[in-house]
């Protein structure tokens, strides 16, 4: 029976995601938890979970956002994997008339967070997940003007979600390595629910997180770079 080194903590946003990863990802000192939909809820649920953690003397070592996503066309199409080499809020700010500022530009907060490189070049290597930014965003795009906006801020974004910041930033706050993993489900882009591929976006996530568990066996926490 293999162990995960470090106690790990994988938040998706709702149950199907998580029983997905569960479905390929059984090991002790792994916990899965559906989080909710949207950075705040997700901020709170794992927040909530690493506090209790390190309050039972059995702090996790390393948090994982996954689950599925909207991908950048061409750069990570459906079906794709997308591990982030950047969590970036990509609406938390305010909107100018010369266009958006994020928080940093207003002076305050914080708009991205950098998982370990080593860990990142690890997991795109073992799954063939594509490294990239992944933004999060509280209102999912619906316009192709609005993808090639964010895209145009963003030039390295692969994938957008609405979790990984939030998640991301409980993880801060617990001087907790992140790690988010997204298969993509649909197109960033224009609303059309019949594009979506959720079914297919599942069976790409349980396939990665079958091939992560060397990776999370062999994680040394003190080994941010
Ligand atoms: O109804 C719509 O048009 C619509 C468009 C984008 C996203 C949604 C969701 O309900 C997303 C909920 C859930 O899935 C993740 N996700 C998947 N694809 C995307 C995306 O293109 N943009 C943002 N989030 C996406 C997300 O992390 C949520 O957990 C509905």
């Amino acid at each position: 029976m293999t162990t995960s080194a470090v106690r790990v903590l994988v938040a998706t946003a709702v149950p199907a995601e998580r029983d997905a990863v569960a479905r390929a990802l059984a090991l002790p000192g792994v916990d899965l938890i559906a989080a909710g939909v949207g950075p705040a809820l997700a901020a709170a649920s794992t927040a909530t979970a690493l506090t209790t953690a390190a309050l039972e003397g059995a702090p996790y070592g390393l948090v994982v956002s996954a689950g599925i996503a909207g991908g950048f066309v061409p750069h990570a199409p459906v079906g794709s994997l997308v591990v982030a080499d950047e969590i970036t809020a990509a609406d938390l700010g305010a909107e100018t008339p010369d266009g958006f500022l994020p928080v940093t530009e207003l002076g305050f907060g914080t708009v991205t967070h950098r998982p370990p490189e080593a860990l990142v070049r690890e997991v795109a290597t073992v799954t063939g997940a594509r490294p990239g930014a992944v933004l999060t965003v509280s209102t999912a795009t619906g316009t192709a003007t609005r993808a090639a906006r964010l895209r145009e801020r963003h030039p390295t974004a692969l994938a957008e979600a609405m979790e990984g910041f939030g998640v991301a930033e409980a993880a801060a706050a617990h001087r907790t390595p992140v790690l988010e993993l997204r298969a993509v489900s649909n197109p960033v882009g224009p609303r059309d629910r019949a594009a979506w591929r959720i079914g297919d976006a599942l069976a790409a996530l349980t396939e990665a997180f079958g091939k992560l568990a060397p990776v999370l066996e062999s994680w040394n926490p003190h080994d941010h770079r």
